[in-house]
């Protein structure tokens, strides 16, 4: 029988990259994945019927649009409260490909050895590999531009400005641009194409799709395997070498799971795992249970979907692609689609905004707005609460297995709900302004804060936190090799969306963990 010196649970935006990483020392390491192969390249089968060598995760424009694809039904994770990809890349191949590098005051609530300047060079690894870009068209050209023109006349009076976000991270108030994607070669990038084949073309590395692990096998403080099950039920434990690592980087809605399976956690949550009829988990003896915080301090950013119409009878007239159109596209577009240009070679966001707002007291929280046109003559914004927001819910679980908020993790606080009101109250000052080119779809003109709020609110899918139970080197609290590393242990909500940083940390945590030495064979 095998064992290995690593074993990664979970082959999403972090575990792909430690798996890569520990793989390239000459380490034996096992990655193992619940979830079927994805792009193309890894033998994925969900191929468009207009090109035969890309898979609906490989186009860059089916980014957010993967709830209107009926092949990507089977995606999502059925057992987690919040959307989560159990597919090989998780998050990394499901979503809408805004590649935002986290700015450096990001890291300020990571403990001692992992502020910014301490994780510097593990994000420039990562922007080597993964660089992102904020022109992903081959042509040099920008397609589907109506949000773009629109909105930057009506930003144009109050002083925004335009930067690139590659190259300037940290510029977040009144600022604008064209989104970075996480695109190369007019295909989605990401781990499962920037790590995984140097990965795979070792021969000490495996992976293993189809396969769902369990539970870590625990005997006090020591880990010496994990419990898989394949895709028939069957289950087995995989033994790690003498001196292995065993790393849980199953995201944020899934790693609680995997803690709680392995006793450690709020003894109800373990007790849950305990009293279940149906799930069949081993757990240690109940005087080996280790009481952490897992699954408290889950964040997200809250999303408000804000529809604007066009009163500028020029803006007006612009034109946008649908979802239709995305899904069948023109002749033109799939002949460009080939060349690495045109529409279906770009995320679905034409412009990203960014404010700081301080609240009353002094507080500082940031809004990330990400916008775009569904229907032409409107603009939406998809406005979200990010860094400073200090709402925080909890995670736990059923007796099936299923992980449940026990409470929900947005808007929880007066500070959050201020914040974003005072955002509301500066666009609609605006939409009053004399050179305003937009109203709001409910109340248009005298629209009122109330008008935004009714419009309700939704998970921008950004878990982060849930699982920060870690010493610096990402081991979990009264374990000698157990890890964590992935969303579940960013501390605080990032200023944008979550993967880069989510990969800087696990570029971060593959140091740590290697400089902790090799398992002995
Ligand atoms: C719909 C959607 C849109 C998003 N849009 C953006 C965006 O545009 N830009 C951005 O930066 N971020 C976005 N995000 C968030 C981003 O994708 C995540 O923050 C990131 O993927 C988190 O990485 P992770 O490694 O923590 O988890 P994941 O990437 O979710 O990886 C976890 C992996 O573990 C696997 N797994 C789970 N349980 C088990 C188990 N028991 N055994 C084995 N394998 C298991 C899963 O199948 C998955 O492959 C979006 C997320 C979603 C869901």
């Amino acid at each position: 029988e095998p064992s290995y010196d690593y074993i990664v649970a979970g082959a999403g935006a972090a575990g792909i990259v430690v798996a890569q990483r520990f793989a390239e020392t000459g380490a034996s390491v096992l990655l193992l994945e619940r979830g079927g192969p994805s792009t193309f390249a890894t033998g994925g089968t969900s191929t468009v019927s207009w090109n035969d060598t890309a898979t609906i995760y490989d186009i860059p424009a089916y980014g957010h649009q993967l709830n209107f694809i009926p092949e990507a039904d089977g995606v999502w994770c059925s057992d987690t409260p919040g959307l989560a990809g159990c597919i090989l890349g998780g998050g990394s191949v499901v979503n809408g490909l805004q590649w935002v590098k986290p700015a450096t005051w990001d890291f300020e609530d990571f403990p001692a050895g992992w502020k910014w300047d301490n994780v510097a060079t593990a994000a420039a690894r990562l922007y080597e590999r993964n660089p992102g870009t904020s022109l992903p068209s081959a042509d040099g050209k920008y397609y589907d531009q109506a949000a773009y023109q629109i909105l930057t006349k009506q930003l144009a009076p109050y002083g925004w400005r335009e930067v690139d976000s590659l190259v300037e991270p940290d510029a977040k108030d009144k600022t604008y641009y064209h989104p970075a994607d996480n695109v190369q070669d007019g295909l989605r990038s990401g781990p499962v194409r920037t790590y995984l084949p140097l990965a795979e073309a070792k021969k000490n590395f495996k992976l293993q799709l189809n396969t769902k692990v369990i539970r870590a096998v625990r005997t006090n403080a020591t880990i010496t395997g994990v419990e898989v099950e394949d895709a028939s039920g069957s289950r087995q434990i995989v033994r790690l070498a003498q001196g292995g690592k065993v790393i849980l980087s199953a995201g944020a809605m899934s790693t609680p799971r995997l803690l709680f399976n392995s006793g450690i956690g709020p003894a109800e949550q373990i007790r849950v795992v305990q009293q279940s009829k149906t799930t069949n988990v081993t757990l240690p003896d109940e005087l080996q249970w280790i009481n952490l915080p897992v699954g408290k301090n889950i964040q997200d950013h809250p999303l408000f979907r804000l529809v604007w119409n066009v009163t500028d009878p020029d803006l007006s007239k612009l034109t946008s692609l649908s979802t239709a159109q995305f899904l069948n596209p023109t002749a033109e577009q799939v002949e460009q689609f080939a060349k690495g240009s045109g529409p279906l070679v770009q995320g679905s966001i034409r412009l990203n905004l960014w404010q700081k707002i301080t609240n009353q007291d002094g507080s500082v929280r940031y809004i990330e707005s990400m916008n775009f046109v569904r229907a032409n003559g409107t603009v939406l914004m998809g406005a979200t609460l990010t860094h400073g927001a200090d709402s925080r819910g909890e995670l736990g679980i059923y007796p099936n297995g299923t992980t449940y908020f026990v409470k929900q993790p947005l808007l929880q606080t007066a500070g959050d709900r201020e914040a974003v009101e005072n955002f509301f109250r500066q666009i609609l000052d605006y939409a009053r302004g004399p050179e305003s080119v937009l109203e709001y779809s409910r109340g248009g003109r005298d629209a009122t804060v109330e008008d935004l709020w009714a419009g309700g609110w939704d998970s921008a899918r950004h878990f982060t936190g849930g699982a920060a139970v870690v010493d610096v080197d990402a081991r979990v609290y009264g374990t000698e090799n157990l890890f964590v590393v992935d969303a579940s242990v960013i501390p605080s909500l990032p200023t944008g969306n979550s993967m880069a940083i989510t990969m800087v940390v696990a570029e971060r945590a593959a140091e740590r963990i290697l400089a902790l030495g090799k398992a002995k064979r």
